[in-house]
């Protein structure tokens, strides 16, 4: 679906896809399990021991490999992908689905995530005395700021799953379900999107750690552009479903990823 197609107010409509208003879980005494067909335990198997493997080999080469920023950042991925998996079937059961690994994030995703790869391992072959973050002072400064934002950013998106709770979906939702509450306290006090925050700056503190400069600046191109038009799109949805709460949530509290729909422009979202 394009990201900025106008949103519909559609609060009253049914959602073909979910009737009933709730998540695809089931509710068993009280209690909301996920829902077995979308969780295929053959599929969720596979993909824990795919990322136990991923991390098995960054922490086990450690101590082989000339660019161990390398080994930590396929740690840094690992963990990510785990903890959204994790995240949503501890805090969000009604909505964790085999997909919430976020394997298949798209394939801007993937090219990015390999192109920044080729980057750092080329580099190393070409250039590898640039590849040390002990090479001089700035590239200290680099890599350190760089495993900063990496733990800053993954603090506040998982902070962000577990405060949203249920109101939390992988996909921006275009009917609201019964559970679908604001959430405007603890770390969306701090932030307006405090995920795509979190995401934005781990990213990017991804490609600074592994000092690459290419793909730091594509990093940034594409997600800015992503964000901006994935915060204006939900956003609308958000104003329909909690109307004048979210618009003064909006003056209050801003995104943290510059430039984007920052407080200084509180209604850019409904053009
Ligand atoms: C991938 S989550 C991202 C949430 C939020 N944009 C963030 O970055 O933390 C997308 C879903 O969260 C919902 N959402 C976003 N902000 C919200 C808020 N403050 N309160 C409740 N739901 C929110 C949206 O309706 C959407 O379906």
């Amino acid at each position: 679906m394009n990201s900025r197609e106008p949103g519909r107010s559609r609060n009253s409509e049914q959602d073909p896809e979910n009737p009933s208003g709730s998540d695809v879980g089931v509710m068993i005494k009280g209690k909301v399990y996920p829902y077995v067909e979308k969780n295929p335990l053959d599929a969720i198997a596979l993909n824990g021991f795919n990322l136990g493997i991923a991390v098995g080999l960054a922490m086990g080469l450690l101590t082989y490999t000339f660019f161990k920023n390398f080994n930590v950042y396929v740690l840094a991925i690992s963990i990510f992908h785990f903890l959204e998996f994790f995240v949503t079937a501890r805090f969000n059961p009604g909505k964790v689905t085999s997909d919430s690994f976020l394997f298949n994030n798209g394939k801007a995703y993937i090219f990015s995530h390999l192109f920044a790869m080729t980057e750092a391992l080329v580099q190393c072959l070409f250039f590898p005395r640039w590849k040390s973050s002990f090479y001089s002072k700035a590239h200290l400064i680099i890599s350190l700021l760089g495993f900063l934002l990496i733990i800053m950013g993954q603090y506040v998106r998982t902070m962000a799953m577990v405060t949203a709770g249920k109101s939390f979906s992988h996909h921006v939702k275009q009917t609201r379900n019964s559970d679908h509450v604001l959430v405007t306290t603890g770390i969306y006090g701090w932030f307006r999107h405090p995920s795509y925050f979190g995401y934005f700056w781990w990213a990017l503190g991804t490609q600074l750690w592994l000092l690459n400069p290419l793909s730091f600046v594509m990093f940034a191109v594409v997600l800015w552009r992503f964000f901006d038009a994935r915060i204006e799109y939900e956003e609308r949805y958000l104003v329909a479903f909690f109307g004048l709460s979210y618009k003064d949530y909006t003056t209050k509290v801003g995104t943290g990823i510059p430039f984007v729909h920052s407080n200084s422009k509180p209604s850019s979202h409904l053009r």
